[in-house]
């Protein structure tokens, strides 16, 4: 969506729309907190009288402060004192109520975004800028919105109360100045809708701005991206992005308060105006004997009510606008990853037994999407069970591409993917995922426990030391983990240990790493297919030959695909398949495709050569 589309969809905002989203977080508060719920609607409606009583009150013991009884006045001055302990404590009590209502609720909104979040069962829609537009909104959303809305609904219902009784109370005093005030008030209503529109399309607009900037704060702040950063000295390109991005989002935010002030600053004289006049009719009314004092009092009381009061209404709905947008924009996150999701089944769900033929690539063709070239052009692949295949190929060739179809991140755009002949597409993702193993070329480096990145694999093994020490130990990194401050459980991080926590975290290194990224994929035991996608680039040769030697033991008898630029570390591979251009180019057993002479044969010999000893 681009940011003009954005921008109509945000001013088409109906009311439909509203009351869903109003209708959502009522919901969610009511769950989360019943009783704060019903503090918040009690002390809110209480406290929205109060002003129009004390006036009435005020007015009341002005007017009889000559020739009244002693008894009257002091019930009235009670009256009075009692309502001021109320004003008093019933704002903080409504505080109290509505934070811990919002707190509530806000949790129960994050868990549920977060729960279809994890549900999302690809790639292609987090890579969907628009979409991670949304979803910036919808985080704020779960950080304000639902606690928000509530309160702010609460509070456009006690402005109203508060107006209607100063509106009544003004009335009495004056009928025609209660048009005067209600009708100045039109204007204002208008000019603060079309304000808060306005600031919904800023918010919008500033969204992909503020992601921008993010991204350049945190590389910053990452260790992991200092050391290119100061070693080439690019810190301060970084910090120029990132004050290019804030002073474009303070440009759209500059834009939006100069509308707030143009607005507010008429809406301000407006106000005055018609307080000066009145209070100028009243003072003399009030000489020439149309008005006592204390009408004098209500009638002060009632203008600066109903002003104070319908400000109040315009900022709440003002408020309440912008919340619901942000809920809008939840609720479509929602939307979107439940109703459409972006790896559509084709047939009815299948159960998925254990790979016994193998799988099959059939006429795969891909592209991210229409706007980029074709990655994969027809590939026709089978993956024998039991047996090993490895993948090479140049650089961009689509190696890659081909693991993430295998593991469903992303739909062949044509073709089709069988495993012993059922389409992938026909079967649930997640119990086709259950069944892999794998180690991505960008392998994750989790700041957690050593026990806990292992486990990250297979969280059900969390607390079975046993299992996850043998992953480990099948990837060759026990001795090292068992050689930590804390064994286990040392913290993989200097950056996020616990603030009490003294003991320093550690850091491992590449090749460490990867061979823990490697204990994670070989946590799940029996995996029908184990991806490598170059698991061992980072290794020293030893090491290298080391992890080789355990995989082959490993992949012995195992369906297994491994990508790898060091030849050879996949000659011994049941079949070799060399990726070109998206093609499969050649096809064999090492010997074969040496004898053929091909592009592998070239490669191999190139790769050989540098190993030899020159004179
Ligand atoms: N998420 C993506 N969106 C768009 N294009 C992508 C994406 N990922 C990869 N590509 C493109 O797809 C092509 C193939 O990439 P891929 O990572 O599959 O290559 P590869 O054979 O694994 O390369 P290498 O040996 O360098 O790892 C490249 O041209 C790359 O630019």
């Amino acid at each position: 969506m681009t940011v003009s589309q954005a921008a109509g969809a945000e001013r088409r905002l109906r009311l439909g729309d509203m009351a869903a989203s109003a209708r959502t977080a009522a919901a969610f508060a009511w769950q989360a907190a019943p009783w704060h719920t019903v503090v918040l609607v009690v002390t809110t409606t209480a406290g929205a009288g109060v002003p129009v009583v004390m006036a009435w009150l005020t007015g009341a013991l002005l007017n009889r402060l000559v020739g009244a009884e002693e008894s009257a006045l002091l019930g009235l001055a009670c009256g009075l004192a009692g309502l001021g302990l109320m004003a008093a404590l019933l704002p903080p009590l409504s505080t109290y109520a509505g934070n811990q209502l919002g707190r509530r609720a806000n949790l129960r909104l994050v868990d549920r975004l977060y729960r279809v979040i994890n549900s999302l069962p690809g790639l292609a829609r987090m890579e969907d800028p628009s979409f991670q537009d949304r979803l910036r909104m919808a985080q704020a959303a779960g950080g304000q919105a639902t606690g928000g809305i509530v309160q702010s609904l609460l509070l456009i219902a006690a402005s109203v109360l508060t107006t209607a009784g100063f509106v009544g109370t003004l009335y009495v005093v004056s009928p025609f100045f209660t048009i005067v005030v209600l009708a100045s008030c039109a204007p204002a209503f208008v000019a603060e809708l079309r304000l808060s529109r306005r600031r919904a399309l800023g918010d919008w607009r500033v969204s992909s701005t503020r992601r921008r900037e993010w991204f350049y704060e945190s590389l910053m702040t990452s260790p992991h991206a200092l050391q290119e950063i100061q070693l080439f000295e690019a810190g301060d390109f970084l910090r120029g992005r990132m004050l290019a991005e804030r002073r474009t989002a303070d440009a759209e935010r500059r834009a939006v308060d100069r509308q707030e002030l143009k607005v507010q600053g008429g809406l301000a004289l407006l106000g005055s105006l018609i307080g000066g006049a009145g209070l100028v009719w009243a003072a003399l009314a009030a000489r020439r004997g149309q008005l006592s004092v204390g009408d004098v009092s209500i009638f002060i009381a009632g203008v600066a009510g109903v002003q104070a009061a319908l400000s109040q209404l315009m900022r709440a709905l003002a408020h309440t606008h912008h919340l619901l947008l942000l809920m809008r924009h939840y609720l479509a996150v929602i939307e979107i990853a439940d109703r459409a999701p972006p790896l559509p089944m084709d047939g009815g769900p299948a159960g998925l037994p254990a790979l016994h033929r193998g799988i099959e690539l059939r006429d795969v063709w891909f592209r991210y999407d229409e706007s980029h070239p074709w990655v994969l052009r027809g590939v026709d692949l089978f993956i024998p069970a039991g047996r090993s295949v490895a993948l090479v190929g140049h650089n961009g060739a689509g190696k890659s591409t081909l693991v993430k179809l295998l593991c469903r991140f992303y739909e062949p755009t044509r073709g089709s993917i069988l495993w012993d002949g059922v389409d992938i597409r026909r079967v649930p993702v997640k119990e086709l995922r259950r069944r892999l193993g794998a180690v991505f070329q960008p392998y994750m480096e989790y700041d957690l426990t050593a026990a806990e990145n292992i486990a990250i694999g297979d969280t059900r093994a969390l607390d079975d030391r046993p299992r996850l020490r043998g992953a480990a130990r099948r990837a060759g990194i026990d001795g090292v983990i068992s050689a930590l401050p804390r064994g286990y459980d040392t913290m993989l991080s200097k950056t996020l240990t616990r603030a009490d926590d003294t003991s320093a975290g550690a850091l491992l290194s590449g090749g460490q790493w990867q061979r823990l990224a490697l204990a994670r994929a070989l946590l799940r035991e029996r995996p029908d297919l184990l991806i490598l996608d170059e698991p061992s680039s980072g290794l020293d040769a030893e090491a290298e030959h080391d992890i080789h030697l355990r995989l082959a033991r490993y992949r012995a008898g195992r369906t297994s695909l491994l990508i790898s630029h060091r030849l050879a570390a996949v000659r011994d591979a049941d079949r070799i398949v060399v990726l070109h251009d998206g093609r499969i180019e050649e096809e064999g057993r090492h010997q074969d495709l040496v004898d053929a002479k091909g592009t592998y044969a070239r490669l191999f010999t190139l790769q050989a050569k540098g190993y030899q000893h020159r004179d």
